[in-house]
């Protein structure tokens, strides 16, 4: 089975996260789901390398990665993901949609009114563990 390897970035700024949204996709598993920002590491990259590269591409925006959060293994039924995803700042919330449909940003307590993507949830179960109080 093909094993991806993913590098995603949580954004924070002034305490909301941003949130997209997939667009229409192949797999019904992740059409439309929301996500983190990110994509595939690059051979030779740095995974966090790897979201600042991404996010620039796929959003105009500028982040700083603040520390790494967690490294998901998961398996959906046509292939296998390794995802590292990284808290990360920037300075504004400006940003240009290219690659998603929609995005948001949400406190951490909103963040299950989304529909997210299988191998996220296990990295929404720790944000909330650890950020909302
Ligand atoms: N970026 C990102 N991808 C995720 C997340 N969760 C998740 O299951 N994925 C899956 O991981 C894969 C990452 O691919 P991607 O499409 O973002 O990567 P990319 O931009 O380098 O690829 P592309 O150039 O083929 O579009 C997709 O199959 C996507 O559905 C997530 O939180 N962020």
């Amino acid at each position: 089975m093909k094993q991806l390897k993913v590098a995603a970035a949580i954004i924070i700024n002034n305490g909301k996260i941003l949130c997209v949204q997939r667009g229409l996709n192949k797999f019904d598993y992740i059409s439309e789901k929301f996500e983190f920002p990110g994509g595939k590491i690059e051979a030779g990259e740095l995974p966090s390398d790897t979201v600042v590269r991404e996010i620039h591409e796929e959003l105009e925006m500028n982040i700083a990665v603040e520390q790494d959060f967690l490294t998901v293994n998961h398996e959906y039924p046509d292939f296998k993901i390794q995802m590292h995803s990284f808290i990360c700042s920037t300075p504004t919330r400006e940003l240009e949609l290219s690659e998603h449909i929609s995005f948001k940003w949400l406190d951490v307590s909103e963040l299950w009114d989304l529909d997210w993507a299988a191998a996220d949830v296990p990295i929404v179960d720790k944000l909330i563990k650890e950020l909302d109080q």
